[in-house]
């Protein structure tokens, strides 16, 4: 059977989708699931052996419990860290939503879940024509955006999820995220995005130099489960 997959987005570039991919992973593989993610463009990698290696993609497979083709997993690398779009261009190649769509297609079969993690946030351009919502469209995935908890957030996440509406694809919840251990009045900013993200916060990352490397604590939500999603009135701890 197919995986379940979900595409996870950010408020933002750098503020923790590949953290939480990770955290969540473990969190599902603990479970009993067999789990996978896909970097679908990746920007930002180095020469190594000959090879583009890129960070968020290796970092997914200290999480993931299922061995998959490195050209599935992430079909698209590319140098320099700039926009997907650019990067692309540059290189003269046309990303493809259908190629992409079959990579994806690959990997769910070998997984209950498949997280496919976008490059900076939810409109960042994969092309002149395409971006990342078109992609999460194209992949008909429920999105899980990531938000980093710092000055601004709420603006980016609120845009975001109106966003994402706005594509008719469903938030399957949220995921608040302690970039900034010095950000003044986190906890009123966080209860803030409570009430105003019509989805499920799925689990809070503390800020932690190893967060990369961490299980994510759910809160009392079923991803993957067919129940209802709940968001329980006492966040954990
Ligand atoms: N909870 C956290 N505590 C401490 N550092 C964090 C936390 N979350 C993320 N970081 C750090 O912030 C940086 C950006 O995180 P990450 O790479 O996950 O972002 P991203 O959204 O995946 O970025 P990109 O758009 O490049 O894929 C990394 O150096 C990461 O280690
Ligand atoms: C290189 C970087 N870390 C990401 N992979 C790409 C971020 C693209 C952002 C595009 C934009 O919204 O301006
Ligand atoms: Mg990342």
């Amino acid at each position: 059977m197919a995986a379940q997959r979900f595409f996870i987005t950010g408020t933002d570039t750098e503020v923790g989708k590949t953290v939480a991919t990770c955290q969540l992973l473990r969190a599902l593989a603990r479970d009993g699931l067999r789990v996978a993610a896909m970097k679908p463009v990746a920007s930002g990698c180095e020469w190594r052996g000959g090879v583009l290696w890129n960070s968020d993609v290796a970092a997914h497979r200290t999480a993931m419990n299922v061995s998959v083709p490195e050209d599935w997993a992430n079909p698209y690398r590319f140098e320099p860290p700039i926009s997907p779009h650019l990067a692309a261009r540059e290189a003269g190649i046309t990303v493809s939503l259908d190629h992409l769509s079959d990579c994806a297609d690959r990997l769910g079969e070998l997984a209950d879940v498949l997280l496919i993690e976008g490059a900076g946030g939810w409109l960042a351009p994969l092309s002149e024509q395409h971006n990342m919502a078109d992609l999460a469209q194209r992949l008909a995935a429920p999105v899980i955006l990531v938000v980093g908890l710092r000055l601004g957030c709420i603006n980016h996440a609120l845009l975001s999820a109106a966003a994402i509406h706005a594509a008719g694809l469903p938030l399957a919840g949220w995921i608040a995220n302690r970039v900034d251990p010095h950000m003044a009045r986190a906890d009123d900013n966080l209860a803030y995005l409570r009430t105003k993200l019509n989805a499920p916060l799925l689990a809070e990352i503390p800020y932690a130099a190893d967060a990369v490397h961490q299980v994510m604590l759910l809160n009392a939500v079923s991803l993957t489960g067919g129940a209802a999603c709940t968001t329980p009135d006492t966040p954990p701890n």
